[in-house]
């Protein structure tokens, strides 16, 4: 097996699977238990930052879903050198921000940006833990698009692939991990 196969599969095998949670219907799939293991969570932070170096245009930001996006995002741009910026929930930021609505598999909910956080000619990125509808994602690249910035990747850590998330998300999407 190749390397990188065998960083996936060990992955994958870390990741843990919860059926009819937080909702009846729901099969929730938990990154947490790669978080506890040091190893695995250098090569999931690893397989990112190579994803993003691999490309012609490194990003001048990364952005950050919360609440399990800032997990994972902060540490990518740090090993970048670059910027990470928060989008939060509605009512968590200060000061002006911008706001878009948008649909959960289990749920609706709002996401802000702080307003001027990321300039009109900037590249980013955005990382989260996982796409399942693609709500959160594609809310995620209305607010940056709201400020006039380039996405040049949308990245998860999972995606759930029979939901087609990614189809609601207009930016490239690279996921590590697919179920
Ligand atoms: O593709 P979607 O259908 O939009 O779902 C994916 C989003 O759902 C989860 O976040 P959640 O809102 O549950 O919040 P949390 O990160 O605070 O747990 C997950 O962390 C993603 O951000
Ligand atoms: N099935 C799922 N597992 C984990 N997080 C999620 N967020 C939305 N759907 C999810």
């Amino acid at each position: 097996m190749s390397v990188q196969l065998d960083r996936i599969e060990k992955l994958k095998s870390l990741v843990s699977t919860h059926q009819n949670f937080p909702k009846p219907g729901v099969t929730f799939r938990n990154i947490f238990p790669i978080l506890q293991d040091p190893s695995a969570f250098t090569d999931l932070i690893n397989l990112i930052v190579e994803e993003i170096k691999s490309k012609p245009q490194l990003p001048d930001i990364i952005v950050g879903l919360d609440a399990r996006g800032f997990l994972i995002a902060p540490i990518v741009a740090l090993r970048l050198g670059i910027a990470f910026v928060p989008v939060r929930k509605a009512g968590k930021l200060p000061g002006n921000v911008e706001q878009v609505s948008y649909k959960l598999e289990y749920g609706e909910d709002t996401l802000e940006i702080e307003t001027g956080s990321i300039k009109p000619d900037q590249n980013v990125v955005i990382v989260d833990d996982l796409i399942a509808l693609g709500g959160t994602a594609s809310a995620a690249c209305r607010l940056v698009r709201k400020m006039s910035a380039t996405i040049l990747e949308c990245i998860s850590v999972i995606e759930l692939v029979a939901l087609n998330g990614r189809r609601k998300i207009d930016a490239p999407v690279f996921s590590v991990l697919q179920y």
